[in-house]
């Protein structure tokens, strides 16, 4: 196993580690379809090995719970996992999904957002329903870094105007309820489970709340970035950065061989 700092703790008393893992970017690779992504091969196998020797394995995701179900097929086998879907506020356990009702304001904007897109000549953007969310995508349009900028302003008005907020991601504004993210997820995961380490892995902006967690917690922990070209504030603030999801699972891989031995 690579020397990495912080995972000493993980690989002596892996029950009491915590691995929280993102999904798209991380245990997904990016695909230009939302719809169309889907787990990386490897990772089921890699996971079911973990889930059986540490405390718990996690996703955190802005994904709804269920879909990552469904885009990670083999998910289901992984011993004691949890889905903590859109940013936490939707759980899955055992079978069983668990969430708060659903936002009022969203249906205003799913209605809303079509018209909007057309009056800003946005015909390139890519909205994708999530249910308790509306995520606009911009990486197939012919220029998505303009087009993102330029959605920016009339997406967070339209946001604010329905009681939501926009969370920026990779070639993605989401515009979703407040109140939870990824780092405030994490925390009452690992308040619940009484962890005694922590490991997490992210891509994205979104995942930025949760490195702070890890850190805020006070464990002997590790942040580890699956590392692009699209997204570089993570890499800079993580303990270790590795090549896309490839690289999360080769490195996921090589802890599972240890605690399985131990
Ligand atoms: O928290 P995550 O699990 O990382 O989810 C964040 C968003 O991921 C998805 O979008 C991203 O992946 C797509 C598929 O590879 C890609 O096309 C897109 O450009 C990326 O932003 C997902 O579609 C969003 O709903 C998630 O919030």
């Amino acid at each position: 196993m690579r020397n990495i700092p912080g995972i000493q703790a993980i690989l002596t008393d892996p029950a009491g580690a915590v691995i929280g893992l993102d999904f798209d970017g991380t245990l997904s690779p990016i695909v230009s379809d939302p719809a169309s992504a889907g787990i990386h091969p490897e990772a089921p196998r890699v996971l079911t090995t973990l889930g059986a020797h540490v405390g718990a394995v996690a996703i955190l995701t802005g994904r709804p719970a269920a879909t990552v179900l469904e885009l990670g097929p083999g998910l289901t086998d992984v011993p004691g996992l949890v889905v903590l879907g859109h940013y936490g506020f939707e759980r899955w356990e055992a079978g069983r999904i668990s969430a708060p009702p659903p936002p009022p304001g969203v249906p205003h904007v799913k209605a809303e957002l079509p018209l909007l897109l057309d009056s800003l000549g946005a015909s390139g953007a890519l909205i994708e329903d999530k249910g308790r969310a509306v995520a606009v995508h911009t990486r197939r349009a012919p220029d998505p870094e303009t087009l993102l900028a330029a959605l920016r302003e009339p997406l967070t008005k339209l946001a604010e105007k329905h009681g939501l907020v926009v969370e920026p991601g990779r070639f993605v504004l989401e515009l979703r309820p407040s109140g939870m993210d990824k780092g405030h997820a994490l925390s009452l995961f690992l308040a619940e489970r009484d962890a005694r380490s922590v490991m997490f892995v992210g891509d994205d902006l979104g995942d930025l709340a949760a490195f702070d967690a890890v850190k805020a917690s006070g464990l002997p922990g590790v942040t580890v970035c699956s590392g692009s070209a699209e997204v570089t504030a993570l890499a800079d603030r993580a303990d270790v950065v590795v090549d896309g999801p490839d690289g999360v699972v080769a490195l996921l891989g090589e802890l599972a061989a240890v605690v399985s031995r131990s």
